[in-house]
């Protein structure tokens, strides 16, 4: 049977778009060079607030061409407090950040799909080999959750590569299991853990009351090998299993778009970023996104002489014209089971103003025309 299955992963500040963006990339060109028997939909989790207040038009349709379904998310419920009942045990992780990762108990509410397979966006699935892992356990059920060990504590799983099945009634579960109980991390991967994981689950007859099939099934390491884990990559273990890896993760504070990244001279890193121009290059928006390093604003002050047109147009670009653009959605929240699609409009915004704002070899072009061209199958 052909089953429906969503590649999605996760995006909640602008700061992550560059692995997001990378990710999708990556996971169209692996795809174009296989055959996949499954029916796969590459799907962008983004929350509201972000998508709607801080993205520019220029930014969405970027954004619409790689992910074939933008799925715009609530906050959950409860959610203010949840954070606030894992603060503490967040400053222990020092990544304050990662409070919204709880967004991905959303993922059981796309029953639209049969299965989902969630990346963290700062993953990179390195071949086709990848996609075997779709069809690693194809007699999963909703109470099972198949994720690879945590390099920190192997009898947890890490959350960054998720294979699930959607269901309603386990999305509140979950949702409300985390409302009432502090995350071991202080976020998803220690509330996932405690969820799913009889290793964390002390009070297993609350779990019970769910069902006794709840169940971590523990994939090969090979899906989700975590970096930099220095004790690691200088083991023989690595260089034995190098050839079989199929996918990195780039966990901890610094990201292969993030500045200090730079200092990484890693092969996965610099991998990582020959993927982003790569995709910079592909869509000939060189010129104007390595500049602007999508969603890494403050790295403008690198490119001080081309920066300050930069600048103007995203200002220009910002609230006003985006309340223009509404691009394909499924909206997930309160309503999940009634995924309602909005309507699209016309996305063309540009103004005088905003094109006088590039000063690039597109100086009297009009934008979108030149994104247009760099996606032709994209309807914008
Ligand atoms: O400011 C942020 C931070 C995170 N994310 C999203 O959430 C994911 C998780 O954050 P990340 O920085 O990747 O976390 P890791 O460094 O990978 O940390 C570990 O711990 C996290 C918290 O439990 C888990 O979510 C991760 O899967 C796990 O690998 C990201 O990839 C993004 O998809 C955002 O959109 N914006
Ligand atoms: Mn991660």
């Amino acid at each position: 049977m052909i089953k429906k299955v969503a590649l999605c992963t996760l995006l909640y500040s602008r700061g992550y778009l560059p692995g997001a963006l990378t990710l999708a990339y990556q996971l169209q060109g692996l795809l174009s060079q296989t055959v996949v028997e499954d029916e796969i939909t590459i799907c962008l989790l983004v929350a509201r607030t972000l998508f709607e207040d801080e993205f520019t038009p220029q930014e969405i349709v970027l954004i619409r061409s790689l992910f074939k379904e933008i799925i715009i998310i609530e906050s959950l419920e409860g959610q203010a407090k949840s954070v606030e009942n894992n603060k503490a045990n967040l400053d222990l992780l020092k990544r304050p950040e990662l409070s919204f990762t709880l967004l991905k108990a959303r993922l059981w509410e796309l029953v639209q799909f049969d299965q989902v397979l969630f990346l963290d966006a700062d993953t990179l699935p390195l071949n086709k080999e990848f996609f075997k892992i779709l069809q690693l356990y194809p007699e999963q059920t909703r109470f099972q959750i198949a994720a690879v060990p945590d390099i920190g504590w192997p009898d947890m799983f890490n959350t960054g590569v998720l294979l699930l099945i959607p269901d309603l009634e386990m999305a509140k579960s979950l949702q409300d299991f985390l409302v009432k109980t502090v995350s071991i991390d202080g976020a998803d991967q220690g509330i996932f853990n405690q969820f799913f994981n009889p290793a964390c689950n002390y009070s297993k007859e609350i779990l019970h009351k769910i069902s006794p099939l709840m169940e971590w099934i523990r994939l090969p390491f090979i899906y989700n090998v975590t970096m930099p884990n220095y004790g690691y990559q200088s083991s023989p273990a690595m260089s034995f299993f190098q050839q079989h890896i199929n996918l990195v993760h780039f966990i901890g504070t610094f990201k292969p778009w993030s500045h200090s990244a730079f200092n990484h001279d890693n092969y996965y890193y610099q991998l990582w970023r020959d993927t982003e121009r790569d995709l910079h290059n592909e869509h000939h928006l060189s010129n104007y996104f390595t500049r602007l390093q999508l969603g890494n604003l403050e790295r403008e002050t690198d490119f001080h002489h081309e920066a300050p047109c930069i600048n103007t147009l995203l200002r220009q670009n910002s609230r006003e014209n985006q309340k223009q653009v509404s691009p394909d959605e499924t909206q997930v929240g309160p309503n999940a089971a009634q995924n309602i699609p909005i309507q699209e409009h016309d996305q063309k915004v540009t103004t005088a103003d905003t094109q006088s704002a590039f000063k690039f070899e597109w100086e009297n072009t009009d934008y979108l025309h030149h994104v247009q061209r760099a996606f032709p199958d994209s309807d914008i």
